[in-house]
């Protein structure tokens, strides 16, 4: 089956609060949350990769800080090894390029989302803190 290695960011603002990705109908996986990221290009390393992607994706520029979880998930078509990383916003004001929708919410409230499932066990860490 085919593996992928996708990085992705655990946005904080002032508050605490972390940002949060609704994928969208042009999307796979269509109405459920993720971190905003996307997959390791070759000879790139996952910090680069994730500065680059939320740029991309967000139209703003993230600081990388340290590493929240990195796991596998086998889905029915493709296996996902997801890394993810807290980050701040630097420059800009994140917006939905790609997104559905993207909301801030506190740690203890992200349980309530539809998450995708490759992104539970860093729900999981995070509620641990
Ligand atoms: N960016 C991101 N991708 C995730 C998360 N959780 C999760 O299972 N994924 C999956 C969805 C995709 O299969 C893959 C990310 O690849 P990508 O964002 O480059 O997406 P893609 O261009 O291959 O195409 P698409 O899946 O968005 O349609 O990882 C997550 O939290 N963030």
């Amino acid at each position: 089956m085919k593996k992928i290695d996708v990085v992705g960011a655990v946005i904080l603002n002032e508050k605490n609060e972390v940002l949060c990705a609704l994928r969208s109908q042009m999307m796979s996986m269509p109405g459920l949350w993720e971190f905003p990221g996307g997959k390791i290009e070759p000879g790139e390393t996952p910090e680069a990769s994730l500065i680059r992607e939320i740029n991309e994706e967000l139209g703003c520029t993230i600081k990388v800080g340290g590493l929240v979880a990195d796991a596998v998930h086998e889905y029915p078509a493709i296996i996902v090894r997801l890394i993810t990383y807290f980050a701040t916003i630097v420059a800009g004001k994140p917006t939905a390029k790609e997104h559905e929708r993207l909301i801030w919410l506190p740690i203890n409230k992200l349980s309530a989302l539809r998450w995708a499932p490759a992104d539970l066990p860093t729900i999981e860490r995070l509620l641990e803190q």
